[in-house]
C-alpha cells in the first residue's frame, strides 16, 4: 500500500458536501463545526441533531451528481455501500472524497482527534483498524488535558515576543 499523507486543513468558506444525514454523517459534521466550512447535508432523512448544527444546510432528497458540483469535500456517509460508491464514481479527480464504508474507495480518510484549543494531536491507522485509532485516542485525551492547550498559548506568546 502507498503511504497516506497527514494535513491540518484550513476549511473557511470552502463548499463540503455530505450524503446522508444518519449517526456517521452527524460525526463527520461534528467534527467540522467550528471550522468556517460551508456544509450542505444530502439526504431524503436527517437526524434531528445534525439539521440543528450551525453552518448545515439540509437538502431532503436522494444523491444525484449534480449535488456534489463545486464541492471541495465529499463525504460519502449512506448506509448503503454501492450509494457511497456512485458518490466516489462521480467525484472529479480534484476533489477529495471520503466514503465511509469502503476506506479504498476513498481519496483521503478522517483521523481520531485530540483536540486541545489550537494543539491538535491526530491518530490514524491508515484504515486498517479504526476501532483501535478511537482506543489510543482514548489514552491520550488522558495524557494530554486541557493544560496542552494552556501550555500552546503560553509558547505562542513568547514567540510573538521576539
Ligand atoms: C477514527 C474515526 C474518526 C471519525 O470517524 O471521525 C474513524 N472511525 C471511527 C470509529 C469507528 N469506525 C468503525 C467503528 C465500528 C467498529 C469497527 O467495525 O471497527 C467505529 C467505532 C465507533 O463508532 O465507536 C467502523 C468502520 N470505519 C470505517 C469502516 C469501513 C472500512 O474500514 O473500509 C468501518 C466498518 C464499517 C462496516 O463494517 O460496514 C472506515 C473509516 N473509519 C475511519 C475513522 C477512517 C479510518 C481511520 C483510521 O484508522 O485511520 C475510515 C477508513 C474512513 C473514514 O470514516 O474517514 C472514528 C473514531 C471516532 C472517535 O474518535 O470517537
Ligand atoms: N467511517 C466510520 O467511522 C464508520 C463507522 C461505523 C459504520 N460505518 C459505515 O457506515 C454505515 C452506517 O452509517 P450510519 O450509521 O450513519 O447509517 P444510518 O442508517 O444512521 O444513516 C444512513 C443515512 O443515509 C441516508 N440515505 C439513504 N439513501 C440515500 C440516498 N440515496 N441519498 C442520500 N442519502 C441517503 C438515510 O436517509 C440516512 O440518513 C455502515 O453501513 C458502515 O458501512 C462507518
Amino acid at each position: 500500500m502507498e503511504q497516506l499523507y497527514p494535513m491540518i486543513m484550513k476549511l473557511h468558506g470552502k463548499k463540503v458536501v455530505i450524503v446522508g444525514g444518519g449517526q456517521i454523517a452527524l460525526r463527520k459534521a461534528k467534527g467540522l463545526a467550528g471550522t468556517g466550512a460551508a456544509i450542505t447535508v444530502i439526504s431524503p432523512r436527517i437526524l434531528k441533531e445534525l439539521e440543528q448544527l450551525h453552518d448545515v444546510a439540509w437538502k431532503q432528497k436522494e444523491f444525484e451528481e449534480k449535488d456534489i458540483e463545486g464541492a471541495h469535500l465529499i463525504f460519502a456517509a449512506t448506509s448503503n455501500k454501492s450509494i457511497n460508491k456512485n458518490v466516489c464514481a462521480c467525484a472529479d479527480d480534484f476533489q477529495w472524497v471520503n466514503d465511509i464504508s469502503d476506506s479504498e474507495n476513498s481519496s483521503f480518510i478522517t483521523p481520531a482527534i485530540v483536540r486541545r484549543e489550537k494543539f491538535i494531536l491526530t491518530i490514524s491507522t491508515s484504515g486498517a483498524s479504526p476501532i483501535l485509532a478511537k482506543k489510543l485516542k482514548q489514552e491520550l485525551e488522558e495524557r494530554y488535558d486541557d493544560q496542552m492547550g494552556e501550555l500552546v498559548n503560553a509558547y505562542e506568546k513568547r514567540r510573538n515576543k521576539k
